[in-house]
């Protein structure tokens, strides 16, 4: 079987606004390997979330191919991709999504709500899910009620319930301090250890240096896609 899990091939993207196309992402080939932990970086306006939408079957490309598990996600309809997007990836955003009026149990199991998985399992998993990111003992807390790293926690609960193949992150750490930002960092590593395969967009070039592959974007062009060099990485930040 192969190791690769994602493939994309000359990936584009043009947004259209008005008569003027917007070339957000420019033949982009690369590929993704099952349990890999990939970094992707760039400058404002570069590209990253793009790439993201598109490696998650958020949105699609306007040219190129991607290929995910071997199948071409170019080819699947709407519904294929919706089917793959909820069964395999999980999405985790810097402002962390979580639903207020919700307790951070019911957050994590509303993830669940489209398994064949009774609401008995539903609330198992969740509660697994919750444990395994050390806030087995929230359970009724809502997200108002908890500090910047315990939310981003939950979300990275949410994400891991329903065991995906793949977890996407949009900077994860952008938006907390220093410390409750490692301990973000250490469940990511965690999980990469456990085998997990994880995209994470970051302007941070140390945690950047820790995947085993950077994708550097600038103005929508894919420079690099091996350093793990910071004073490497800083050149082709601010180049
Ligand atoms: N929906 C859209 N419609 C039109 N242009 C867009 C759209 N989304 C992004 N763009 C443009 O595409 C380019 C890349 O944007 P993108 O958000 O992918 O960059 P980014 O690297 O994620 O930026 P940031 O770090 O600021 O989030 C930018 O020029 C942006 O203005």
């Amino acid at each position: 079987m192969s190791d690769c899990l994602i493939e994309a091939n000359q990936l584009s993207k043009t947004y259209q606004m008005g008569k003027v196309g917007v070339s957000a992402l420019k033949k982009a080939s690369f590929t993704i390997q099952k349990g890999s932990f990939t970094a992707i970086i760039g400058t404002s306006g570069s590209g990253k979330s793009t790439l993201l939408n598109l490696l998650g079957l958020i949105d699609h490309p306007t040219d190129g191919s991607l290929t995910f598990k071997g199948l071409n996600v170019n080819q699947l309809s709407n519904y294929e991709q919706t089917k793959i997007r909820a069964e395999n990836i999980g999405f985790i955003f810097q402002s962390f999504h979580l639903v207020p009026v919700m307790n951070i149990l019911d957050n994590v199991m509303l993830q669940l709500s489209f398994s064949k998985k009774d609401k008995k399992q539903r609330k198992k998993t969740a509660i697994q899910a919750l444990n395994s990111v050390g806030l087995g003992t929230y359970l009724q807390h809502y997200p108002a009620d908890l500090s910047g790293g315990q939310r981003q926690r939950v979300s990275i609960a949410r994400a891991l319930s329903k065991d995906p193949d793949l977890i996407l992150a949009d900077e994860p750490t952008g938006s907390l301090d220093s410390k409750s930002g490692a301990g973000v960092l250490d469940i990511f590593k965690a999980l990469h250890k456990r085998g997990k395969t994880i995209i994470i967009v970051t302007h941070d070039l140390e945690i950047a240096s820790i995947a085993n592959q950077q994708l550097v974007l600038k103005d929508g062009e894919l420079l690099e896609t091996n350093t793990n060099d910071v004073e490497q990485l800083k050149k082709y930040y601010y180049r």
